[in-house]
This record gives structure tokens, C-alpha cells and sequence, in this order.
């Protein structure tokens, strides 16, 4: 087998579990599924508000930011469990920091939000 075939398959294998880590994910993570409730609703509304090229990109941009740290977030979630699945204070300590990183992208996602969207449904009322 030449390494170009090699290297194919290995990135059509990578795909294929990196699609899989994302729908274990989806099925187990209710703030996951809203948060990609959310991110439709915020493309719905960036069709209706006829939104710039770059909103786009900045939307994407956090859409994508928050998404991922909440996937980040669910691996540190299992990591803990794999390892110490007795309770402890600092596997607790560690589940509390990564969930504040969820939080922190979601607020400021929220202050992106309505910078973009207010002043546009503001000119609408
Ligand atoms: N093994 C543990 N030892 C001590 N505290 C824990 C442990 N597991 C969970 N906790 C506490 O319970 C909280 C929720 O943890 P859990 O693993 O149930 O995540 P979750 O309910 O899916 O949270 P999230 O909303 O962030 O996804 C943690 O942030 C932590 O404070």
C-alpha cells in the first residue's frame, strides 16, 4: 500500500471518529443540544436581520468557539469519570473550572449577540 493511500485512510478513519465523539456528545449532553438549538436560531436570525459578511464571521466565530469548548468540556467531564469515579473534592474543583469555561463563552457569546442584533431590531421597531 503506497502512503499516499496510507495517509487517506487515516484521515477518513479520523473523520469517522471525531463524527462519532460529536454524536456521543449530542445524545448525552442536553446543554449541548441547546446551545446548537441556540446557534440555529442565531443563523435564522442572521438571514431575517440580513446581518454583514463579517457578522457572519464573527457569528460563526463564537457559534463555533462556544461549541467546542462545550465538547472540550464534556471530555474533561469523562476523563474525571474514567479516573476517579469516586467523588473528590478536587475532580469536583476541576468539573466546576471547565463548566465555568462553558459559561464564560456563553456570556460573552451573549454580549456578541446583542451587539450585533440589537442595534438592527432596535432600527426595525
Ligand atoms: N467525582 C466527583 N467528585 C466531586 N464532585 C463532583 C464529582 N462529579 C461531579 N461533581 C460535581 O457535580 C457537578 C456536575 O458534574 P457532572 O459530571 O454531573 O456534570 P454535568 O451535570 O454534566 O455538568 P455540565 O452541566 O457542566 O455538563 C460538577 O461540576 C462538580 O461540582
Amino acid at each position: 500500500m503506497s502512503s499516499d493511500c496510507r495517509e487517506n485512510k487515516k484521515k477518513q478513519i479520523g473523520w469517522k471518529h471525531a463524527f462519532r465523539g460529536m454524536v456521543h456528545a449530542v445524545r448525552s449532553e442536553i446543554n449541548l443540544r441547546i446551545e446548537i438549538l441556540v446557534a440555529i436560531c442565531v443563523i435564522v436570525l442572521g438571514f431575517l436581520l440580513r446581518v454583514s459578511l463579517l457578522e457572519w464571521a464573527i457569528l460563526m466565530l463564537t457559534i463555533g468557539f462556544v461549541l467546542t469548548i462545550e465538547l472540550i468540556n464534556t471530555t474533561i467531564e469523562r476523563i474525571m469519570d474514567f479516573y476517579s469515579p469516586q467523588r473528590h473534592s478536587i475532580v469536583g474543583l476541576i468539573k466546576d473550572i471547565a463548566a465555568g469555561a462553558v459559561l464564560c463563552s456563553a456570556f460573552f457569546s451573549i454580549i456578541i449577540g446583542c451587539i450585533i442584533f440589537l442595534p438592527k431590531i432596535i432600527d426595525l421597531l
